[in-house]
C-alpha cells in the first residue's frame, strides 16, 4: 500500500472536523447576484494543517466565514464534527462556535480594557465547558503562549507578537476542536510572524486542527496542505 492509500485507510473511520459539500455563497450587490464560492467540496481530518491561499478577492474570508458559521451559505451543507450546521438554531450555533472553534485574526480583535487574563477568560463569559475552573485554564494558557510575567497588562500596553499570543491563547481557552486563523502573521514583522508560526506548528503537533488564511508562501511550510482558492473554485482539490 502507498503512502496515500496507508492515509487514507487511516482516515476513512474519522469523522471530519469539516466537511464543506457543493457549498456556494454570492452576494447581492445592486441587482446582480455577484457569486463568491462556486460549489466547493472540502474536508479536513483531525489533526490536520490546511493552509488556504489565493488572490486578494477569490473568496478566502467568506470561505473561513462559512466554516467559521459566521454567515450561511446559499447552497449546499457545511459539516463540523459531523453535524450539519443548517440544521441549528441560532442559539445552538452560538454554542457550537463558542465551543468548538478558535478564532484568530489578523487584527488580534482583543478587547482594549480587558487585561490579558480577561481577555483570554473572555469567552468562557458565553459558553463554557462544565467543570473547569477558567481562571487557572487561562493563566495556564497565557504561560503557555509566553507571557507569564504580563497576566495584568492591556493590549495598548503590548506588542503586536504579544497581542497575538494573547489571541492563541483566547481561541483555546474552550480547548476547541478547530483554529479558524485569518492571517495572523498579516500585521507582525517576519521574524515575530515566524514566533507565532512556532506556536501554530507546537498546537499542529500536539494534534490540533487549524486552517489557516495566508497570503505569504513561506508559510506554507507548516501545513499539511495547501488550498488554492481562485474565482471562487477550488483549483487544487
Ligand atoms: N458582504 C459582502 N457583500 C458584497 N460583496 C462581498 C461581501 N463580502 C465580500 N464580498 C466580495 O466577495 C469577494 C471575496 O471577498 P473575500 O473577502 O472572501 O476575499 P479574500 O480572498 O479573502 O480577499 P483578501 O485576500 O483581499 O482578503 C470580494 O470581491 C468582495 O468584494
Amino acid at each position: 500500500m502507498d503512502s496515500k492509500a496507508a492515509h487514507d485507510e487511516k482516515d476513512r473511520d474519522k469523522t471530519p472536523v469539516i466537511e464543506l459539500v457543493n457549498l456556494c455563497k454570492s452576494y447581492h450587490v445592486g441587482d446582480m447576484n455577484v457569486p463568491i464560492l462556486k460549489s466547493i467540496d472540502l474536508k479536513v481530518m483531525p489533526g490536520e494543517f490546511v493552509a488556504i491561499m489565493g488572490p486578494s478577492g477569490s473568496g478566502k474570508s467568506t470561505l473561513m466565514n462559512m466554516i467559521g458559521c459566521l454567515d450561511r451559505p446559499n447552497c449546499g451543507q457545511v459539516l463540523l464534527m459531523g453535524k450539519d450546521v443548517d440544521t441549528l438554531s441560532d442559539p445552538e450555533l452560538a454554542k457550537l462556535r463558542g465551543m468548538e472553534i478558535g478564532f484568530v485574526f489578523q487584527n488580534f480583535n482583543l478587547v482594549p480594557r480587558l487585561t490579558t487574563l480577561q481577555n483570554v477568560e473572555l469567552p468562557t463569559y458565553a459558553n463554557k465547558k462544565i467543570g473547569v475552573d477558567t481562571r487557572e485554564k487561562a493563566k495556564e494558557l497565557v504561560e503557555m503562549v509566553g507571557l507569564k510575567e504580563r497576566m495584568n497588562y492591556k493590549p495598548s500596553e503590548m506588542s503586536g507578537g504579544q497581542q497575538q499570543r494573547i489571541a492563541i491563547a483566547r481561541a483555546l481557552i474552550n480547548d476547541p476542536s478547530l483554529i479558524l486563523a485569518d492571517e495572523p502573521t498579516g500585521n507582525l514583522d517576519s521574524k515575530t510572524g515566524d514566533e507565532i508560526m512556532k506556536i501554530f506548528s507546537d498546537l499542529h503537533e500536539k494534534g490540533r486542527t487549524i486552517v489557516m488564511i495566508t497570503h505569504d508562501p513561506d508559510l506554507t511550510e507548516y501545513a499539511d496542505r495547501v488550498i488554492y482558492l481562485k474565482d471562487g473554485i477550488i483549483e487544487n482539490n
